[in-house]
């Protein structure tokens, strides 16, 4: 494994990016809208009055739908916060000797640099970080920890410090939103010994914005993540339901926050994990701060008791974190196949409808006359196959002949191989593979 070569050192030094770092396709856009993310008062949420009712509805509706909110009255005065930005500027501005004495010892995490080469085929973030364990402190690796400038790690102590307090009060609120009995179930989730991690962000202007990526799309592997943006270069964007990225905008000294895996997990899924991405700009070097809050390693965490119920059954296995399995329909899922599987779900459920609806109108029955009789809540489950080769196809079946107890079945079948028969007039016919397309049958 190795590390890339500073991007700081080729921002300045380039005039085209090296190939590893461009995206085949793009990075798509160039427009990309702007999002409506929530400003919510810190002081307000913790009111008992109705104006603080109404932040908390803001602080749910804005966690469940775009999984971001702005948090403004925080209490941390713009000096403050400046010297935050001023001493993460300043590090990144040490000659590079200087900055290697920080420099993360292969196979670890923590410390100055970007990212690991695992391949050649990996493309490569334009970013340089310094990333630093802060909690437990057992786990600090203060050997990384930059020395100068010299108020560096009172500055990061102090700022993760306010961070965990506005946590518990972030936390409590999203409980409270909910009309949990528990205000605690959250915190308490977190756990003795919560983790902290700080990763100081340095982006450096890049020639090619519209091939190059900042960071990739990813999901936050926290439960909470805080931002400190830069006051004045946007880069971040959000994937939000309609597919299309959203640029996420800049409210000078806000804290910007959101939930992360964990947290999806906890709440069963009201609370998404968002997946964004950092795109590059052309002239302008953008700096920000992210602290990452994530449960007690040690503990299990799990969707909180009370957000099971018929309606929204449990969607997560009880997990540890860094295990995140997901249970679906008793199938257990990675994490980011969940993701692709929920997709895949939402798409075919357009096409289910479509399907009805082109078999109503063959029939000349009213609209909706098949689709009403799914109701609200219709049950939805996947089967993955694999059917390895055996040497005695003659004898052995890969799966028994059978019909299915579905209404509809919707089938990605093989591109190349052959294997579907069904039977007619006492006849089995093979059901040929037409690439990527689907198979749909009544009656499973
Ligand atoms: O710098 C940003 O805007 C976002 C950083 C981020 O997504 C991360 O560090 O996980
Ligand atoms: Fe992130």
């Amino acid at each position: 494994m190795a590390t890339a070569t500073a991007v700081q050192e080729l921002s300045a030094t380039v005039s085209s990016p090296p190939e590893k770092y461009l995206l085949k396709d793009g990075i798509g856009g160039p427009n990309f809208p702007l999002l409506a993310v929530p400003a919510i008062d810190l002081g307000l949420l913790t009111a008992s009055s109705p104006l603080g009712e109404r932040e908390l509805d803001k602080l749910k509706l804005a966690f469940s739908s775009c999984g971001y909110i702005q948090v403004v009255n925080h209490g941390m005065d713009d000096s403050f916060l400046d010297e935050v930005h001023s001493v993460t500027k300043e590090f990144f501005s040490l000659p590079m000797e200087e900055k290697m004495q920080c420099a993360r010892p292969k196979d670890d995490i923590d410390g100055y640099g970007n990212d690991t080469v695992y391949s050649d085929n990996q493309t490569l973030d334009w970013n340089d970080r310094l990333y630093l364990n802060v909690k437990p402190d057992t786990i600090r690796k203060l050997k990384v920890w930059p020395q100068n400038p010299k108020n560096f790690r009172k500055v990061l102590l102090e700022f993760s410090g306010e961070l965990e307090k506005m946590n518990e009060v972030i936390l409590r609120a999203m409980a409270k939103s909910l009309k949990l009995e528990d205000e605690e179930c959250f915190v308490n989730q977190m756990g003795e010994n919560q983790t902290v991690l700080s990763r100081f962000n340095l982006y450096p202007p890049c020639p090619r914005p519209d091939a190059v990526l900042a960071a990739k799309a990813h999901g936050d592997a926290s439960a909470m993540t805080y931002l400190l943006q830069d006051n004045k270069v946007e880069g971040l964007q959000t994937l939000m339901k309609d597919g299309q990225w959203y640029r996420v905008p800049i409210i000078h000294n806000a804290i910007l926050v959101n939930t992360g895996d964990q947290l999806e997990i906890m709440s069963n899924g009201i609370f998404e994990s968002p997946i964004h991405r950092v795109v590059t700009n052309p002239e302008k070097e953008r700096i920000t701060i992210a602290i990452f809050f994530g449960p007690d390693p040690t503990s299990e965490i799990g969707p909180h008791q009370g957000l099971i119920d018929e309606k929204r059954p449990k969607l997560f296995n009880s997990v540890r974190q860094g295990h995140k399995r997901v249970l679906f329909n008793n199938q257990s899922l990675d994490w980011n196949d969940r993701k692709v599987l929920r997709d895949y779900t939402a798409k075919l459920r357009e096409l289910e409808g479509q399907l009805l609806k082109a078999m109503e109108e063959s029939l000349s029955l009213p609209e909706g006359s098949f689709l009403s009789k799914f109701g609200e809540e219709q049950s939805m489950f996947a089967r993955f196959n694999y059917y390895p080769p055996c040497s005695k196809p003659d004898h052995v079946l890969g799966l028994k002949q059978h019909a299915g107890g579905s209404a509809m079945t919707t089938v990605l079948q093989d591109r190349d191989v052959l294997g579907l028969q069904i039977l007619k007039d006492k006849q089995w016919y093979w059901v040929p593979t037409l690439p990527d397309a689907f198979l749909a049958c009544e009656r499973g």
